[in-house]
Order: C-alpha cells, then structure tokens, then sequence
C-alpha cells in the first residue's frame, strides 16, 4: 500500500519538475542560473525521495512472539522454546529454536509409583523458559506437552497412573504465567507426521519445487517412519493427507510401538533368554550384541516390566548375569528376530504385517539415529562400510571401551554395539532401505539451530502457522525495491544532466547564428 503510494507521488513530482525545467527552457533558454537552482532542486528531491522510501519501506523493528512445547519422551523430557518474527508468523522457516533444557531425571511414565512429583520435575526447566521470554510476552505464550510411546505404555498397563501423571503436570504447567493449551498423550501417526513437518519446514521444502523429505525418528520405546510415497497406500491408518502452502502430500506413516531402542533390547534379550533358558535356574546370557568383558547382574524384572515383553505366569523374581561376547554377526543375527517378516498380508511390508511401500527420496534419521550413528562414527560410511566398522566395534573389549571413552555414559556405551545393529538392522531388514540408497539417509541432529523432532511440528499445526495456501508476497523483495527506485531516480537525474548539455549547446550555437 505504502510502496504504491510512494511510486506514484515520486513519478508525479519527477513529472512537475521535468514540465518545469522544459518550460524554462523554451522560454528562456539562456537563463542558466535558474537552470542550476532547477537542477539542484531535482537532485535534492530525488535525493529526498529515495531517502523517504528507503526509511518508509524498511521493515520494523522485528517484534518476537514465542511457544513452549513440552517433549515428555520415554526416557527424559525436554522443554523447547521457539521464536518467531511477529509480522511474519505465515511464512515458512521462520519459526527458530531459541532455546531447549533437558529436564533432569527419567520420563514422565517413571512417576507412575508417584505421579505428584511428575510436575515439579519440569520446575528448573520451565523457570529456564521463563527468563528465556520476555517478560511482557509470558501471557500470550502458549505452552503444549506432548507425551509419547512411555505413556502409551504406562496408559496399556495402568490407565489410572498415566492419568494421575498427566494430572500432575497439567497443574504444575498452570502454575506458570503462559497460556496453557493442555498435556496429552499423542499418536504414533501424530508423532511421525509433525516429525515430517518440522524437518520440512525447517528445510524449506514446502516453497521450493524439489520435494520433500522423509522422516526417521528413533526413540526409546516407538520408532516411526514417515514419507511422501506416489504408490497406493493400502491401509488407511498408515495414510495422512495435508495441504501446505498449496501443495497436497499424501503420506505413508507408521509407528512401531515397542521398537524404540530400549524397548528393542529388551524384545532382544528377552528373544535370546527364552530361546535358551527355562526361565527357573540361574540364567547367565551370553550375548552377542554386547562387548567382550562385560558382565552385569540385572534383573529379569527390568527385561519383563513392560507391556512390549510382558510375559504370563508367575512373577519374575530372578536376576541373570549379562555377559558380552561381542559378535557382529551372531548379534546382528539375534537382532533379526525381534523384526517378524514371516508374513505379510499386503503388496508389501516392513515388518510385524505392516504395510509399507518402498521407501523414496531423501530421508532425515534423528533422535537415537543420530546420537548412536555419530558417537561410531557411521554417518558417511556406506551400508556394508557401516557393517564392517560394527563388526570391529562389537569385538572390541568392554575394558578398552571404558577406558578410551571415560566420559560417555556406561549404560550408553555398553549398548552401542547394541544400539548400532539394531539401527542397520531396522532400516535394511525392517523399512528395506538397500546398499543403493543407504546414501539417501542423512543423520541429523539438528537443521540450523532447531533440533529435528515432533515437537515444533506439532506447535505450528496447532497454532495454524501453516496455511494451506500459499501467503501473498510482495512482488519485490525489501533489497529489490530500494535499488531499482535507486537506479530509477538515477536514471533520471542524468536525463536531465544530458538534456541540460545538449540545450546548452543548441542554444548557443543558435544564439552564435544571430550574432
Ligand atoms: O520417543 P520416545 O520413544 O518416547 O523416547 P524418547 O523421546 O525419550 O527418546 P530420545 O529420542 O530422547 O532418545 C532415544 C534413545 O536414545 C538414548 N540416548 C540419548 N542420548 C544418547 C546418546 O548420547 N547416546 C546413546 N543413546 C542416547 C535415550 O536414552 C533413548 O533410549
Ligand atoms: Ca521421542
């Protein structure tokens, strides 16, 4: 509006000035010095002009708005604060990650013995956004929880506790001056679909003609699978359509509830003991995932504590020894089972009856695809490269381990042999990815300064950041603008320069005719 008004009253005025400057002239064609006052004039008020659109048509000082999202993962919860340019809340990428505080402790789901200390367990966390967003936007920031597969798991075994859990943290989360906008526990298919939006939306995938890219998502208790497919999908629960910006995608995506990565070792531990051991003596397990020299005593109760390896009959009393023996290739093996490709009651499966079509395009594999990928140093290396580098991983022993990596955390590094052939192991022999396009995976942590996940996904979904059509933009950029008005007002200055030479010249050529 602005920049239209402007345009037409520098024309009109440049259009003054010229009818002015040519009326001196004709009249008076040797009066030079009110020529040059014209001219300076003109100058000046070009000059002026373009001074005034510049300043005009600069965009405000940005004024930031902001939005807490709560991540209450199985094995911890994280607080995200985004920011965003207040005037521009529509446009793609403009949603950032300002800041992210892991709270302390276990998930959400491990208060479920005593679901009133659920709450205060975000307190550090929550005073940190606090002090994170300024004070005068605390009221209009809305903050959302989010749980995921340890609720789910907590809600199949005991309804009553995940509620009271749920409970807890909605009345902490009250506490806070923000806007509350609720704590639930979300689907698989939400988990996988708002995974997809914010690694496509911090891409900027939806404005550019190249086409999107699938998500891989690898938690502690569910792992999900998300991508645009041209196939048909042949059930309706693996299916989610959106229209973003104009465009429509049609998606297939699936959660495995109970092959995230601790879930999976325990369906692996508990695969390996009950193909071996009777479940009543002494049970030493020698695996194979786990490097030579490791030995622990653990309880049977940790392995069968969850509805994912729930077993019936009489309590789990007893302890085993977990001894590693560290063999890629048995391990890789024993892993194998816990994925069920016996049958498949479609085209086509991943694995457990699950319809999948095969995998297409670029992928981004986050959360414990990145943390266990980038600590063995696969993330560049080829499928049969990634192979060979675990085989030398498994093999090496549990002492040596210890004592080059002293400040990792034990619980992580025992299971990485672990950790590292369940991951090639889900993605060749589960989702079917192949040699070939074992490139297409990127594993990624992060894209700029936002973290890849669910969770701003899930923020711009339910504060309608994205529109399904594409918003208006002004035809120039703020840059493109302010440098053809320049080049235009330039333009027409040396017109007039130019113009003011060849009358000068003719005039007085005509008044040496006279003389
Ligand atoms: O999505 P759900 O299944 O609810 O689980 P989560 O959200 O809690 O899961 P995360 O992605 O945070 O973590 C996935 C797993 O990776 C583990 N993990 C986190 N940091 C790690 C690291 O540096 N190295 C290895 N494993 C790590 C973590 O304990 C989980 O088992
Ligand atoms: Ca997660």
């Amino acid at each position: 509006m602005g920049l239209h008004y402007l345009n037409f009253k520098q024309l009109t005025l440049i259009h003054l000035f010229s009818l002015f400057f040519l009326e001196i002239k004709v009249k008076n064609p040797w009066h030079r010095r009110q020529i040059i006052i014209v001219t300076v004039i003109i100058a000046v008020g070009i000059i002026i002009m373009v001074s005034i659109g510049v300043v005009q048509n600069k965009p405000l000082h940005q004024k930031y708005k902001y939005g807490i999202v709560l991540d209450a993962g199985s094995s911890h919860t994280s607080v995200y604060v985004y920011e965003w340019p207040a005037e521009k809340e529509n446009n793609t990428g403009m949603v950032q990650q300002k800041h992210a505080c892991n709270v302390k402790g276990k998930g959400i789901s491990s208060y479920s013995g005593t679901p009133d200390k659920a709450g205060v367990s975000l307190k550090e966390c929550m005073d940190e956004a606090k002090m994170t967003i300024p004070k005068h936007r605390h009221h209009e920031t809305p903050v959302y929880l989010g749980a995921t597969a340890g609720m789910r798991l907590l809600k199949m075994d005991d309804d009553t506790a995940s509620e009271k859990v749920l409970k807890s943290v909605e009345n902490f989360l009250q506490t806070y001056p923000f806007s509350y906008r609720g704590a639930r526990i979300i689907t698989g298919q939400e988990e996988g679909a708002f995974g997809w939006i914010t690694v496509n939306y911090l891409s900027n995938n939806f404005r550019k003609a190249s086409g999107t890219m699938g998500a891989l998502d690898l938690g502690g208790a569910s792992t999900q699978i998300t991508f645009v497919s041209g196939k048909k999908l042949e059930s309706p629960d693996n299916s989610i359509n959106f229209r973003l910006y104009g465009n429509d995608y049609h998606l297939y995506t699936h959660s495995f509830l109970c092959y995230g990565k601790d879930q999976g070792l325990k369906l692996s531990i508990k695969q390996q003991i009950q193909s071996k051991h009777d479940m009543t003596g002494n049970i030493t397990l020698e695996d194979p995932c786990f490097n030579p020299g490791y030995s622990v005593i653990k309880s049977l109760q940790s392995v069968f504590d969850s509805p994912c390896t729930k077993v019936n009959g009489p309590r789990i009393e007893n302890y085993f020894t977990h001894i590693g023996i560290g063999n890629w290739h048995k391990c890789h093996k024993a892993v194998k089972m816990v994925f069920n490709n016996t049958y498949c009651h479609y085209s086509r499966c991943s694995f457990n009856n699950v319809f999948q079509p095969t995998v297409e395009g670029r992928f981004g594999a986050f959360s414990a695809y990145f943390f266990v990928m980038n600590f063995l140093n696969l993330t560049t290396y080829s499928l049969d490269e990634a192979k060979e580098k675990m085989a030398e991983y498994c093999t090496t022993n549990w002492d040596t381990l210890k004592k080059n990596h002293p400040n990792v955390k034990e619980k992580f590094l025992g299971e990485y042999c672990f950790s590292g052939t369940y991951i090639l192991t889900l993605l060749e022999d589960g989702y079917k990815f192949t040699s070939d396009n074992w490139k297409n995976i990127d594993f990624i942590k992060k894209i700029g300064d936002s973290e890849a996940g669910w969770t701003l996904g899930y923020m711009l979904n339910l504060t309608n950041m994205i529109p399904a059509e594409a918003p208006d933009t002004p035809l120039l950029p703020y840059g493109g603008y302010v440098t053809l008005m320049f080049f235009l007002s330039l333009l027409i200055f040396v017109c007039f320069i130019i113009g003011y030479i060849f009358f000068r010249r003719k005039s007085g050529a005509a008044h040496k005719d006279i003389i």
